[in-house]
């Protein structure tokens, strides 16, 4: 697995030191709100459960499940629903928990689907944000980091559902999947 990694972006330290960060600022944003964390799995996994732990203010939690990329590495462009929410949105603020916004497709279409259920508020945290691929009309409100137009696995992020359990996020050999 290891071997297939071209460059680590980002250690297991700087991203925990990061993700605290994030939290404490999510929890002090949010002391006085109906917070609601969603996962937009599968990507978002591992940042969701060491992002939940860094936040020390009431919040409930809840999953999506949704694919665009399927088994490559360019977006297909549609978004397929596999899992819903398990409960209402009526009067939460509600954060979305992304592991990664590129081309921004995937949160677009999800913040638009979500925003009709009545939320008090939506907004968007996300581990990385690849600014230079951008083709939807979105913009995060919690980023991690900002990376580079390169592929990159890792801490959830797969390719092929592969490399989701590396504890860093790294760039893959073009080789692996060229
Ligand atoms: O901004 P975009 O270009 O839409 O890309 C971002 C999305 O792509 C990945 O999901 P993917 O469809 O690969 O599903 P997964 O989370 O199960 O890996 C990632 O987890 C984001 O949800
Ligand atoms: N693994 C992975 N999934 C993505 N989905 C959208 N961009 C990326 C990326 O750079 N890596
Ligand atoms: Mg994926």
């Amino acid at each position: 697995m290891k071997e297939d990694i071209l460059k680590v972006l980002l250690s297991e330290e700087e991203i925990a030191a990061k993700v605290s960060e994030i939290g404490a600022k999510i929890s002090r944003d949010y002391h006085d709100k109906n917070l609601l964390l969603v996962s937009v799995l599968k990507g978002s996994v591992v940042f969701m459960a060491d992002l939940m732990r860094a936040i020390d203010v009431n919040a409930a939690i809840d999953f999506m499940s949704v694919s665009s990329y399927g088994s490559g590495t360019k977006t297909s462009g549609e978004v397929k629903i596999i899992k819903d929410l398990d409960r209402s949105l009526e009067g939460v603020d509600l954060l979305l928990v992304e592991d990664i916004l590129d081309s921004g497709k995937t949160l677009h279409y999800l913040r638009d689907m979500l925003s009709k259920r009545g939320p008090k508020s939506i907004r968007i945290a996300t581990l990385l944000d690849k600014p230079a691929r951008r083709e939807a009309d979105i913009k995060p409100d919690y980023v991690c980091f900002e990376v580079p137009d390169e592929f990159v696995v890792g801490y959830g992020l797969d390719y092929a559902e592969k490399y989701r359990n590396l504890p860093y996020v790294g760039i893959l050999k073009p080789s692996v999947y060229e």
